[in-house]
């Protein structure tokens, strides 16, 4: 029967993107540039005390390619912290050079579709929790992007069995863990949060394990069949110590 799937649902996630605007930067001052920076990285180690403390996680990336400069990611208890840490940013000397750019809202999610863990409470099960509510890898890469299900008349997601559902992500799920240890992945459900379905957050020390899964994802029925893909955006990891040497001009 075409019924819905429970759902975990874990952190909300905010992935905030933003172009720098390097031509403001470079007509103020070394002071007034090392006063923003300085002044910046006491914002991120709120975010690493908050992260230190497990009651959220943030990465930072370099985006390469121009969709964005800055990509950040932010996990957090609630949907009001993630509007407050964008604001937080915002109010900073560097937010003034952070031009808000493409953005996206969801909620870490984990469904109840794997027959490997069927009969389990996967809400009880300490590996559920820490995928609900994980600290992110800080691997030298992350890849994001959003997705939704066909819903054509020949090929409807919402309309198939859930049984055939738990069949063809298990298939997935198969594909996936080929890829221990080189790829990461965070799932966010979106409907009713922003434009697509799911957020998919990938993270790998290798660029090309990227291209690798979800090329060999493309091949799997559940993708072949019924996945539409959003923007690809693709970043290298920022670490808080490296801030400086980013904005640095000389
Ligand atoms: C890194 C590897 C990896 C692994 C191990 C993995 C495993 C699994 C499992 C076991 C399950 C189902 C149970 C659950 O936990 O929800 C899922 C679920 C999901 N996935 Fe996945 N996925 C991976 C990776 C992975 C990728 C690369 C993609 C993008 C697809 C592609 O073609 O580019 C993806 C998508 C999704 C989505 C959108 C969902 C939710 C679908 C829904 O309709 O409900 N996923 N996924």
């Amino acid at each position: 029967m075409a019924e819905p799937v429970v759902t975990v649902d874990g952190w909300s996630a905010l992935h905030d993107t933003r172009h720098f605007d390097w031509t403001a930067w470079k007509s103020i001052s070394e002071d007034e540039r090392n006063q923003a920076i300085n002044e910046f990285q006491e914002l991120i180690k709120q975010w690493e005390t908050v992260e230190e403390n497990k009651e959220g996680s943030h990465n930072i990336f370099k985006v390469v390619g121009n969709k964005a400069d800055l990509m950040f990611i932010f996990l957090r208890e609630t949907m009001d912290e993630l509007e407050e840490i964008k604001t937080a940013i915002n109010k900073t000397v560097l937010g003034d050079f952070l031009i808000p750019g493409y953005s996206y809202v969801s909620i870490i999610e984990m469904t109840m579709h794997d027959p490997m863990k069927a009969g389990d409470d996967r809400e009880l099960s300490p590996y559920v929790k820490e995928r609900l509510k994980p600290t992110m890898p800080k691997w030298e890469h992350a890849c994001f992007y959003p997705m939704s299900r066909r819903r054509d008349s020949d090929a409807n997601w919402f309309t198939i069995d859930k049984e055939e559902r738990t069949r063809l992500l298990y298939e997935h799920g198969m594909t996936g863990r080929q890829y221990a240890g080189k790829v990461k992945e965070i799932i966010t459900g979106s409907i009713g949060l922003d434009e697509w379905e799911w957020g998919v957050t990938l993270f790998a020390h290798d660029p090309l394990q990227f291209k690798k899964i979800v090329y060999e994802m493309r091949f799997d029925e559940v993708t072949t069949k019924y996945a539409e893909f959003g923007d690809f955006i693709m970043g290298n990891y920022l670490a808080t110590d490296e801030l400086g040497d980013y904005l640095a001009l000389s």
